[in-house]
């Protein structure tokens, strides 16, 4: 499964980062390129979620550069910081985050809201994604009328819908049997396929690991090793 051998959309260099005394992070070195899945893997504690959230932006890094589709984000005031991440990662979590309230269509619709994208736009882009994941037919329910597998499903759809750069994804199939777990993954590596959007996955799990092109393994706020997919 080769990568898109373009620039990289996603680089971060000498990222450390402290709460109080505790070094967190010490001195991370990436990039990932369009199209290409990076997974981050390592034991409980050892950072990835912290990396994996400096490198969205939602948190900042006490040292180090993090550059996001041409945009070094240290530089960036908290509002345009705001709006890169808007324009250029979705997000998916492990227990979905999909607001109650909304249907499913409206959820996934609400990216492109928030970017102001006419209703004319936005229609077509979320009848397509809510097809791809397909969720055609639950278009109208409410989250909690859904499987967690067809919850995790609108979330990714929700997180594609707006045509990010970069797929962030904290644990995706952690709270789903091994069924719906497989069914995600073979989402996941379809859709950043066929988007050529570049996905950074943190998990525990050897499946998750095994649909990407690398794997980072930290220990203690380092890497420790990198392998490269056969
Ligand atoms: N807001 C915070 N304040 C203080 N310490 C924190 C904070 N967030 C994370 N930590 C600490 O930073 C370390 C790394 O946490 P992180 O969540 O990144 O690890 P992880 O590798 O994702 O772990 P897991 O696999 O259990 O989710 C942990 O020791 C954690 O307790």
């Amino acid at each position: 499964m080769p990568a898109s051998p373009s620039a990289p959309v996603l680089t971060c260099h000498g990222l450390r980062k402290t709460y109080g005394p505790r070094t967190v992070l010490d001195g991370i070195d990436l990039s990932v390129t369009a199209g290409e899945r990076l997974a981050l893997t390592g034991p409980s504690g050892s950072g990835k979620t912290t990396l994996l959230n400096c490198l969205g932006g939602v948190d900042r890094a006490d040292a180090g550069t993090i550059t996001l589709a041409g945009h070094a984000l240290d530089q960036l005031s908290e509002s345009a910081l705001a709006l890169l991440r808007r324009e250029q990662i979705g997000t998916v979590f492990q227990f979905f985050h999909l607001l109650p309230t909304l249907s499913v269509a409206e959820n996934i619709e609400l990216p492109l809201q928030l970017l102001g994208a006419p209703a004319a736009d936005r229609r077509p882009r979320v009848a397509d994604l809510i097809e791809r994941v397909g969720l055609t037919h639950r278009a109208d329910a409410r989250p909690g009328q859904l499987s967690g597998g067809e919850q995790q499903r609108a979330a990714i759809a929700r997180a594609l819908v707006h045509q990010p750069a970069v797929l962030l994804a904290d644990e995706p199939t952690g709270n789903l049997d091994s069924a719906n777990g497989e069914r995600i993954l073979a989402l996941l590596r379809e859709l950043t396929d066929a988007t050529s959007t570049a996905l950074v996955l943190v998990t525990h799990s050897e499946e998750a690991a095994a649909i990407c092109h690398r794997r980072i393994h930290l220990l203690d706020g380092r890497i420790e090793r990198t392998t490269t997919a056969a």
